[in-house]
C-alpha cells in the first residue's frame, strides 16, 4: 500500500505529489500536470537491491502501471551511487528459501521495468555496477553524469552475469561489444560509455541530468502512446520471453551458484573488503 505522505504545489503552473512506499525505499514524485513520475531509489548508501527495495520498486511499477503512468524517471537519492547491484548480504549464507524468494523478486522487478509500455528514461547520478547497470540498461535511455563507472562486472567477481544480463546489453550496444565487455566483467566511464552507446548522453549536474530527462520524455510523450508501446514491447519481447518461460531454470542456475562453497568464500573476501575501504 502507498502512503500519500504530502501534497506540495511548487509555483503555481505544476503541482507535484509526493508518495513513498510505506518503506521510504523509493520515493515517488509525480507530476499532477503532466503525470511524469520520479522514482528515486532510498536506499543508503549505495541502493543495494536487497528483497525489500526490489519489491517497493515492483509495488511501485504496479501502480504506475495501474494509474496509466505517461513516463518515469529511474533516478537515486543517493549523491555517489545510482545502485550498488543485487545486495551481496542477500547472498551471503541464505536459506534456500531467503534465497529463492529474492532472486524471483529481482526476476518480478526486471520484467514489470522492462516492458512498461510508457517511456523510461534512467537519470544514473552516481556509479551504476552489475544490477544496478541491469537497472539503467532496462529503461528506454539513459542520461549520466561524469566520471562515474558504469558495467556489468560480475566476471570480475568470479561469478557470471545472467543469461537476461547479458541480452540487455547486447541489445543496447551490440553483440561485439558486450562480448568483449563481458567476458572482462568491464566498468566504463560515464565517457566510454556515452562512446560504446551503453548510454545516450552525459549531463554536467543533477540539475541538467534531470532537465534531459524530462527533454527525452517530452518527446516520448508527443508520440502516439499505442504504436510507441507496441514498437517497444515488440523489440524486447524476445528478451522477456525467454527469462518468462525459463523463470524456474533461471531460479535453479542462482541457487546452484550461491551455494557454491567457492562463491560464498569470494563474497565473504569481497563484503570484507567493501567493508575495509
Ligand atoms: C562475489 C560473488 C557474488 C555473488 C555470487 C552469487 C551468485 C551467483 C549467481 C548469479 C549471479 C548474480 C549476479 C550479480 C549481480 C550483482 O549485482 S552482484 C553486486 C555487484 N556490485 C558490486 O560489485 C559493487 C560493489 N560496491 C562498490 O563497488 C562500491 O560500494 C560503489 C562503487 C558502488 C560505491 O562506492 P562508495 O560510495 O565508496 O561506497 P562504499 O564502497 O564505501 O560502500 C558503502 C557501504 O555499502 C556497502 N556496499 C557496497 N556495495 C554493496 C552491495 N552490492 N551489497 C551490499 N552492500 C554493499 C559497503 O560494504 C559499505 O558498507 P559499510 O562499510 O558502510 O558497512
Amino acid at each position: 500500500m502507498f502512503v500519500l505522505r504530502q501534497c506540495l504545489t511548487l509555483g503555481t503552473k505544476s503541482s507535484i505529489r509526493n508518495f513513498s512506499a510505506t518503506t521510504n525505499l523509493v520515493n515517488l514524485t509525480i507530476n499532477e500536470d503532466t503525470g511524469v513520475a520520479i522514482m528515486e531509489l532510498n536506499k543508503p548508501p549505495v541502493n543495494s537491491l536487497n528483497y525489500e527495495l526490489l519489491e517497493a520498486m515492483h509495488r511501485t511499477l504496479v501502480k504506475l502501471e495501474n494509474e496509466k503512468c505517461p513516463g518515469m524517471i529511474l533516478t537515486s537519492s543517493s549523491r555517489s551511487t545510482f545502485s550498488a547491484g543485487l545486495d551481496l548480504l542477500e547472498m551471503y549464507k541464505p536459506t534456500v528459501d531467503k534465497a529463492r524468494r529474492f532472486w524471483s523478486m529481482l526476476q518480478n522487478t526486471w520484467i514489470k521495468l522492462y516492458s512498461t509500455p510508457y517511456p523510461t528514461v534512467a537519470a544514473i547520478n552516481g556509479h551504476s555496477p552489475a544490477g544496478g547497470c541491469l537497472l539503467a540498461m532496462s529503461c528506454e535511455h539513459r542520461i549520466m553524469v561524469p566520471d562515474k563507472m558504469i558495467g556489468l562486472n560480475e566476471t570480475q567477481l568470479g561469478i557470471v552475469a545472467p543469461q537476461w544480463f547479458q541480452d540487455c546489453m547486447r541489445n543496447i550496444i551490440g553483440e561485439r561489444q558486450a562480448e568483449k565487455a563481458l567476458i572482462a566483467g568491464r566498468m566504463f566511464t560515464s565517457e566510454e560509455a556515452l562512446k560504446i552507446g551503453l548510454v545516450d548522453e552525459l549531463a554536467t549536474d543533477k540539475e541538467d541530468l534531470m532537465q534531459k530527462a524530462h527533454d527525452f520524455l517530452d518527446e516520448q510523450m508527443g508520440l502516439p502512446p499505442l504504436a510507441r508501446s507496441v514498437v517497444k514491447v515488440g523489440f524486447r519481447k524476445d528478451t522477456l520471453s525467454k527469462l518468462i518461460n525459463g523463470r524456474e531454470a533461471d531460479i535453479k542456475m542462482f541457487l546452484d551458484n550461491v551455494f557454491q562453497p567457492k562463491v560464498q568464500e569470494s563474497l565473504e573476501n569481497y563484503i570484507q573488503m567493501l567493508k575495509k575501504k
